[in-house]
């Protein structure tokens, strides 16, 4: 809702009233209109102030609405009913003018902001384009290049910007409620004709058709199949080419387009699910609103290596002490130089504050003798994890939580080399750890639920999104990316190639393909694995070479490895780059002749194989792996997976997650196409759709947030 008082006798003050962000829903809106009305019908009130309860102007339209009938009156009008208005209104700008709030503002004859507000028009990020105005207002305001910026990127800017472009009038570090009171006092009876933006007629710069072939170019670039941010661009073309009036018309059309889309529906389902995850529960029953974490002031690394690096490197940019730990000179050297070199570009290119002397460097593990929590980062290799474990048990106080980076070794065997296995938790980094953005916080059987919130919220103050699962082996994101993988290499086996699979991935909007990414990793980390997992055995050609354990196995990336292309580090992996280190991939015929001779040596035939199948193959076995996962209690919720494969993979953002991507294509269309495939290749057990996924499709394909009353009590398993 909104209230409305009367401020100094002249002023009419409307508060938007709903938290936590004041989002326009149909309430406030209601209350908008009403109290305008009541404002300029008031003889003694002059002027009118809109402004935002508990320091925040507005969120924007309330995004919760837009799955529902809409009711209450339209953003349109009442924009339009405030710059109509006869009596000056003016903006006090607290916190946040987003989206539908910034539009708001932008109706308003004058605006004033608070210095640490943030203003922007964010939604392209929910598949949206500005529908109030906004692609209509703001390049009227400051032009076309700016709003074009600002319109299809979503970024947020700061007061100072906000001024500096020419979207507020005037900033302030008091009171902006009580700035744009005394403001509006000093407008009174001033004319407003030059003060309504609609009524500006929008600059024409004259190279104006190269600016938005431009803007498309790059829109293009890094949209990755997604419509909002060009759609974004004719909304503001229109804004050149036509009256406002019409520019109104087209914005709405535009909207409209987006609004229906499936895109739309996505990103603002993972717009929620990136919060949602934060409401954790654990198999045995520990939650986010009943766990209590514990005060961490100082922590420790052990291993310096790619991950130890950056997650140094993150914990001290968010103000923690650390104790970073190397056990030859030789490596904490280069360590040193590596991280501090990591924290001058933060410096200089994010402006995160230098954070040096918050780190104290050892070749010695006693070290960490007084540190609240440590993070191991050693190879990945279960033999020293475990000896790393021990000494941390007996050298660090009692009550530190023992935390491991590992891929997707088992938690519970670490927990156990301690004398408090319910101080253990995994704390999956990603690559490079101090920009990812995502944290998979690892819970064994027997880590207390305090410990779990610790690990949760020393995240979230990393500036990472934590997502608590369950332990297995590779936890969520690695567990699922094995039989996509697998795949993959089938699909080379029957006749593709890795630039075809590649090309199939990226066109589905994935940032590289399976291919690339492996050779970005590095060949030789999965030979390693499945090395000590006993599944390399030496080159044959006999039947037996492709089958382990009774199911089909490729030995392709081994082959590969034994030859020693281990991707981009060697130059030579699935592509060809023009050195070591290099990263332009290039196909490479060497390898296509190989994968011929291999095809003969093994009688496989090469086939044809659509675009369709290699979709369908690659996607639907990792997301039948995600319901297995869900089945087994490993991840809460189908959010948790989505945020970590967007986050942590790559997955398209406008479509949602593999698990929003299954619902959307339909649950009984994966049964089919798994069932499909898995009478042609009876071998591969990960073809088979998993119980969870028949059950849920069975009871009719239910919306996504239905989901979890189907899930059985879930559990954690090895
Ligand atoms: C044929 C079809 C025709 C269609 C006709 C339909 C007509 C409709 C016409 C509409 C015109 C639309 C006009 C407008 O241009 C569209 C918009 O305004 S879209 C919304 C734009 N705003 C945003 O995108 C802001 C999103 N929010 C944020 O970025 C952040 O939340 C924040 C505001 C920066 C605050 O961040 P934090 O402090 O970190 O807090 P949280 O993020 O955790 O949020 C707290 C809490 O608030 C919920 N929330 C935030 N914003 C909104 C919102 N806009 N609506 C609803 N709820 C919101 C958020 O979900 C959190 O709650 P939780 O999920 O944790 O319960
Ligand atoms: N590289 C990745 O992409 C990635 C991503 C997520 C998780 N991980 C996991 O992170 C861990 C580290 O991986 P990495 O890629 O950083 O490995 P890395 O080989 O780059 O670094 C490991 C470092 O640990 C050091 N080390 C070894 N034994 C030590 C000991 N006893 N005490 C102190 N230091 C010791 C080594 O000298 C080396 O610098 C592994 O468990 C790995 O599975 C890696």
């Amino acid at each position: 809702m909104a209230l409305y008082s009367r401020v100094s006798g002249s002023v009419g003050m409307i508060t938007l009233q709903n938290p936590p962000v004041n989002a326009l829903s149909a309430a406030v809106r209601q209350g908008i209109v009403d109290m305008m009305h009541r404002a300029l019908s008031e003889p003694e009130v002059k002027s009118v102030v809109i402004c935002g309860q508990n320091g925040k102007f507005c969120g924007g339209a309330d995004i919760r609405e837009f799955g529902a009938k809409m009711t209450g009156p339209p953003l349109v009008p009442m924009v339009h009913l405030i710059e109509a208005a006869s009596k000056p209104v003016v903006a006090a700008i607290e916190g946040i003018a987003l989206g539908g709030g910034l539009e708001l503002a932008l109706s308003c004859h004058y605006r004033i902001a608070h210095s640490k507000a943030t203003l922007g028009f964010p939604e392209v990020a929910l598949g949206l384009l500005p529908g109030a105005g906004g692609t209509q207002r703001l390049p009227r305001l400051i032009g076309v290049p700016a709003a074009l910026d600002l319109i299809t990127t979503g970024r947020h800017v700061t007061a100072a910007e906000a001024r500096q472009l020419g979207i507020v009038d005037e900033v302030t570090d008091l009171n902006a409620v009580d700035a744009a009171v005394k403001f509006a006092q000093s407008v009174t009876g001033k004319s407003l004709d030059a003060r309504r933006i609609s009524t500006y007629p929008c600059p024409r710069p004259p190279d104006l058709d190269a600016i938005f072939e431009r803007a498309m170019q790059q829109v293009r670039r890094s949209a990755r199949g997604a419509i909002a941010p060009g759609t974004c661009v004719q909304a503001v073309h229109a804004a050149v080419t036509l009256p406002y009036a019409k520019g109104m018309e087209r914005e709405r059309e535009l909207f409209s387009l987006l609004f229906t889309s499936g895109q739309a529906r996505a990103l603002q389902y993972y717009f929620f699910a990136q919060r949602a995850v934060s409401r954790w529960s654990t198999a045995n029953g520990a939650r986010w609103d009943t766990s209590k974490p514990r005060p961490v002031r100082k922590a420790a690394v052990i291993g310096l290596g790619t991950m130890g690096r950056g997650i140094t490197v993150s914990l001290a940019q968010a103000g923690f002490s650390v104790v970073a730990v190397e056990t030859q000179e030789q490596q904490l050297s280069e360590a040193k130089q590596a991280v501090s070199g990591m924290l001058e570009r933060g410096a200089k290119r994010r402006g995160v504050p230098l954070a040096h002397d918050k780190i104290k460097y050892s070749c010695s593990v006693q070290a960490v003798a007084d540190v609240d929590l440590v993070i191991e980062a050693v190879f990945e290799d279960m033999a020293l994890k475990k000896t790393v474990f021990q000494q941390l048990s007996a050298i660090c106080k009692p009550g530190v939580l023992l935390c491991t980076n590992t891929s997707g070794l088992d938690i519970d065997e670490l927990a156990s080399q301690t004398q408090s296995p319910e101080l253990v938790v995994g704390m999956h980094f990603f690559a490079p750890a101090h920009v990812m953005q995502l944290l998979e916080v690892v819970y064994g059987p027997r880590s207390s639920p305090e410990v779990v919130a610790t690990a949760m919220q020393m995240g979230k103050k990393m500036g990472k999104v934590s997502v608590a699962v369950g332990n297995c082996r590779g936890f969520v994101g690695n567990r699922m990316l094995k039989p996509y993988l697998e795949q993959a290499f089938f699909l080379l086996e029957e006749g593709a190639t890795p630039e075809q699979v590649d090309q199939v991935l990226e066109e589905f909007g994935f940032a590289m393909g399976v291919f690339k990414v492996s050779d970005l990793s590095g060949l030789d980390v999965g030979w390693k694995v499945r090395k000590s997992d006993g599944l390399v055995s030496p080159a044959s050609t006999g039947t037996s070479a492709r089958i382990r354990g009774g199911s089909r196995y490729s030995p392709l990336g081994d082959l590969l490895c034994e030859r020693g292309r281990f991707g981009q580090k060697t130059g030579r992996g699935w592509y060809q780059y023009d050195k070591p280190g290099g990263r332009v991939a290039k196909p490479d015929p060497w390898l296509h002749g190989f994968l011929e001779e291999y095809r003969a040596q093994h009688g496989l035939v090469a086939r044809h194989i659509d675009h369709q199948e290699v979709l369908e193959r690659c996607l639907y076995a990792l997301i039948n792996e995600g319901f297995q996962i869900l089945q087994d209690g490993i991840a809460a919720g189908p959010e948790d997976i989505d945020v970590i494969y967007v986050l942590g993979y790559g997955w398209p953002r406008h479509r949602g997650g593999p698990m929003f991507y299954a619902g959307q294509v339909g649950l009984d269309k994966v049964v089919e196409r798994l069932e499909h495939y898995q009478q042609i290749h009876p071998d591969v057990p990960g073809l088979q759709p998993c119980s969870l996924l028949r059950k849920l499709a069975a009871s009719g394909n239910p919306a996504i947030h239905k989901w979890r009353e189907v899930i059985q009590k879930p559990r954690s398993q090895l």
